[in-house]
């Protein structure tokens, strides 16, 4: 990528050119494609093997453990969210047991009590990580029982990871089982089916993961599990394929939108990436369910991605003063002396604002209080902008506190999370004044946004005019080398977590969905800036796994 400081009429613009759009208009075929029809026939299909699932799934002769091992595998193989209620009722069952019957726990042996402390907390049960002191010896440390068990640890260590502060014991779990687990792999001791799982476990644990990637990628290897369930995964494959056409088609309007608008040529300094922001949206909330969440949440994200590129590729610090002025006072006569991109940008996001308001009328929500909270979010981004413009501009470095106070506004997730008024859980009103309060949740997972963006971008970004980094902020304040700054911010990464998993067990009063979709931002933000890359700007990275959630189907054979 070159990097030219480019002379627009007398003004020294900090513009880089960045990659093409991987995909061009190839999503659009789908929009009016036949094959993206989801038939009757296919909807029948599900229904009929829904009901077998739900037969073995309520089986009275099934023990806890079996109804556990169900609950994991319907989870894992992405089906679950059809039967959670079922779910929730079992789940509950079992949280009375342990709470009266610590017998059951010792008697289960660590497998069982690991994935009954992840399931019941996953659900925001409380449950105590003590029940692990079972499977200590008397010096104080893991026994060496538990090396044997190579099935107990894996899921001691998927478990483990819902860890909150404090709880020193999963600390040590983490450490132990990875050590250990990573000496099993590649020794012929497992079987291929748990040699892969134990690998990918490690690669990356579940609750870090995108549910939808997870699931893709869980239902290929399920097949090599000698006990799978032919039930299971044949309802999981149509379940995915049936999903993906759906998936198509909500990308195929968005692309048609961004095509129509012509961005590429009207902003030719912002990156050209609908399809990776509609992959956002998407790993925030995959159900058919939330339709209006992925349709406002795919188009927002792309405008701010736009604006993000205005206000760091493009343009002057007087120039971005005024267009904040504008978006402030949503005032068009404001922006009337600026470049016709920065009106494009301008008015593509007062645009967004006035579908959205059709998007609450169409489920009867009244909407001018909802556009208030919008437009204000979308101000205090802009500020958070101009904040970094201005410091990049006078080459100035705040403080690491500043910078990410200002950061988690800048992160963009704050705004982001309005679009999660279309899941309908919660009256729209509601949400609003839940994420305008600032809460923990929305802070940790906006930290870990702004400081997992800042590492692996921050090489790339010093080689142009760009406000510095988290990681120089760190090296200034605590006069620290690079390598010291990144292990810091890693560390309040992984603090941000212990919030995230904290929070999800005291807000009773946010829907469990609402939740579910907060820590997929967590977990699509770490994925998208893991290995000091960025898969965002640089599409390339993110091409197979949009071909796996959004091209390719899964094979089903005919005589399964
Ligand atoms: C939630 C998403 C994906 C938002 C839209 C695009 C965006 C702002 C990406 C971050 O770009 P960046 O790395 O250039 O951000 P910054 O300039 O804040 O470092």
């Amino acid at each position: 990528m070159s990097l030219p400081t480019t002379i627009v009429s007398n003004i020294t613009r900090p513009y880089v050119k960045f990659s093409p759009s991987v995909w061009g208009n190839r999503f659009i075929q789908y929009a009016d494609y036949e094959l993206t029809d989801i038939t009757e026939n296919m909807k029948n299909q599900i229904q009929i093997q829904k009901e077998e699932v739900r037969k073995i799934f309520q089986s009275s002769s099934n023990s806890i453990s079996q109804k556990l091992n169900i609950i994991d595998s319907l989870q894992r193989l992405g089906i679950s969210y059809h039967f959670e209620r079922e779910i929730d009722e079992i789940l509950e069952k079992i949280q009375d047991t342990f709470t009266t019957n610590i017998v059951t726990i010792e008697e289960g042996g660590l497998h069982f009590c690991a994935l009954a402390f992840r399931l019941l907390r996953q659900k925001g049960h409380h449950i105590s990580s003590d029940i692990f002191k079972n499977f200590k010896n008397n010096m104080g440390s893991f026994d060496e029982k538990v090396v044997k068990d190579v099935q107990g640890m894996w899921s001691l260590y998927e478990a483990a990871h819902l860890k909150i502060h404090g709880e020193d014991i999963l600390d040590e779990a983490l450490v132990f089982t990875h050590a250990h687990l990573n000496s099993k792999i590649n020794t012929n001791q497992l079987s291929p089916f748990l040699d892969a799982q134990i690998r990918q476990c490690l690669r990356k644990p579940l609750h870090k993961g995108i549910p939808r990637l997870e699931t893709r990628s869980y239902i290929s290897s399920y097949e090599e599990d000698p006990s799978h369930s032919k039930v299971l995964l044949n309802f999981a494959k149509l379940d995915f394929n049936m999903l993906q056409k759906m998936h198509q088609k909500e990308l195929a309007n968005i692309t048609k939108w961004w095509k129509e608008s012509d961005f590429p040529t009207k902003v030719p300094y912002a990156r050209d990436r609908v399809v990776e922001a509609y992959f956002w949206s998407l790993a925030m909330s995959f159900e058919q369910k939330s339709i209006t969440s992925r349709k406002i949440g795919g188009k927002l994200i792309a405008c701010i991605s736009l604006l993000d590129d205005t206000y760091d590729n493009y343009g002057t610090v007087e120039e971005l003063e005024l267009f904040t002025q504008a978006i402030e006072r949503w005032d068009f006569s404001l922006i009337q002396s600026l470049p016709d991109c920065m009106k494009v940008v301008f008015n593509t996001i007062v645009g967004l604002w006035a579908e959205i308001e059709v998007s609450l009328l169409e489920n009867n929500e009244k909407s001018n209080f909802v556009l208030e909270y919008i437009k204000k979010a979308f101000y205090r981004l802009a500020q958070a902008y101009l904040v970094e413009s201005k410091w990049g501009k006078d080459n100035f470095i705040p403080t690491y506190d500043d910078y990410k106070l200002n950061g988690i506004v800048s992160s963009t997730i704050p705004l982001s999370t309005i679009s999660f008024i279309g899941l309908g859980e919660f009256s729209s009103k509601e949400l609003l004044e839940w994420i305008f309060r600032d809460p923990k949740i929305i802070n940790a997972v906006s930290a870990i946004g702004r400081l997992a963006d800042d590492v692996s971008s921050h090489k790339f970004e010093q080689q142009r005019e760009h406000v510095a980094s988290a990681v120089e902020c760190c090296m200034k304040q605590y006069n620290m080398s690079p390598e010291d700054a990144y292990k810091l911010i890693n560390k309040d990464i992984e603090i941000g977590w212990m919030d995230i998993n904290k929070e999800c067990l005291e807000l009773d009063f946010i829907p469990k969905s609402v939740l579910e979709c907060m820590v997929n931002v967590a977990r699509v933000t770490e994925f998208t800036y893991e290995d000091y890359k960025d898969k965002y700007t640089n599409g390339e990275l993110l091409k197979d796994h949009i071909i796996a959630l959004l091209i390719d189907p899964i094979r089903i054979e005919q005589h399964e």
